[in-house]
């Protein structure tokens, strides 16, 4: 007669003797879940400490959409700003892309958090800030190159917000996985530059918003646990007019690979982080937008650009270059380095569109 096997005991390295109840995806252990949440947390402390993330006395927008990610995000810097004392002025910035039965259901999630977590809230809309929603967009150009339009404009709305609610910081909830199928994706498109500057913990720090991933680390079958653990309220409908195209077949690649090892999620990113750049490959010089004044290496910044182009019945406008014959084609800048745009977003989305601006990227900001 065989004996019966027990669940499993944790495995926290603190000498826990509870039962484990979930496996931490990250590094496999089997934990409890006061000892899951509390290593999900001290991960997330960790990677804020060990990079420097922020100052002391800080304000802090969190880019909250209402999905798991940013909801998370809110929780943990909440969490740990208050356990930790960092001294950080936490703020949601939320942004009303104009998709109905989309956005507009997520934002009620945001809101619930603002009231959870007493974190004031901003919200900024694309109707306001550019004179279009999403649904009037996609109603003018079809579905086609919308995730352009909406990567683009949402890139400059996050920063708009962040200065005018003062912040010195962005933080957005881009999660290990995120950064795992972009560093393959430059990989396959042969994105050199954008391979070379993904896998950043920081961007944007030679300009006046510095932007920041305090989740690059985390495994998003972790965030999910996370919340579920804690309880968290947030939406989990994929956009609508996302299609499931690019990204969407490095996703799939990437989950495969997790199942064979779990590992490879770091993995790809630590080789994303050990990619240098040779000197003589010459970079984009930013200067800022003519007509309003948004940071560009164009005469015009790549929003001004699609506005002009919707406001004159010219979509293509700042969408693709003229002449273009491909869909998925590399725009060779002078220097010889490549250059697409794409929505720059991780929910599923890729679109295959091309451009010569370089505000748009498959870079996660
Ligand atoms: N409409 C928005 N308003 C504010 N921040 C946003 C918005 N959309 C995206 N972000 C920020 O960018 C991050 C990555 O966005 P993406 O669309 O890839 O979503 P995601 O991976 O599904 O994340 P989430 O689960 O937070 O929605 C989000 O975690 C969030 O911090």
């Amino acid at each position: 007669m065989g004996s019966r096997r027990g669940p499993p005991q944790c495995e926290s390295i603190a000498g826990c003797s509870s039962y484990a109840k979930v496996k931490k995806m990250k590094d496999g252990r089997q934990l409890c879940g006061d000892c899951f949440t509390a290593s999900f947390e001290k991960d997330v402390h960790e990677t804020i400490v060990q990079n420097n993330l922020f100052k002391r006395g800080e304000r802090v927008a969190i880019g909250a959409s209402g999905g798991k990610d940013s909801t998370v995000l809110a929780y943990v810097m909440k969490t740990l700003n208050d356990r930790y004392d960092y001294g950080l002025d936490l703020r949601l910035l939320s942004i009303d892309e104009g998709i109905k039965g989309y956005r507009d259901d997520s934002l009620l999630a945001v809101e619930k958090n603002r009231i959870e977590y007493g974190l004031p809230l901003t919200i900024l809309s694309y109707q306001d800030l550019y004179g279009w929603t999403m649904d009037e967009i996609v109603a003018k150009i079809g579905k086609k190159n919308n995730c352009t339009f909406c990567g683009v404009f949402r890139r400059q709305a996050l920063d708009r917000g962040a200065f005018k609610i003062g912040a010195s910081k962005l933080v957005t909830g881009h999660n290990a996985d995120d950064m795992a199928e972009t560093v393959l994706m430059n990989v396959l498109r042969g994105d050199i530059a954008r391979l070379q500057r993904c896998t950043n913990i920081v961007t944007g720090e030679e300009g006046d918003l510095p932007r920041a991933k305090p989740l690059k680390y985390c495994y998003e079958r972790d965030i999910v646990m996370y919340a579920r653990m804690k309880k968290l309220e947030y939406f989990y409908t994929e956009c609508i007019y996302a299609p499931n195209a690019y990204r969407g077949y490095s996703r799939i690649y990437v989950r495969e690979l997790e199942k064979i090892q779990p590992r490879a999620i770091l993995d790809l990113i630590r080789s994303g982080e050990s990619l240098a750049i040779r000197k003589e490959v010459e970079m984009p010089q930013i200067t800022t937008c003519e007509r309003c004044g948004y940071m560009t290496s164009q005469k015009l910044c790549k929003a001004c650009l699609l506005i002009e182009g919707l406001n004159s019945n010219n979509p293509d406008l700042g969408v693709r270059k003229k002449g273009k014959k491909t869909k998925i084609a590399l725009s060779t800048k002078p220097d010889g380095e490549t250059e697409k745009s794409g929505c720059g977003t991780s929910n599923g989305c890729a679109c295959a569109a091309t451009s010569n601006n370089n505000e748009t990227s498959n870079s996660l900001f």
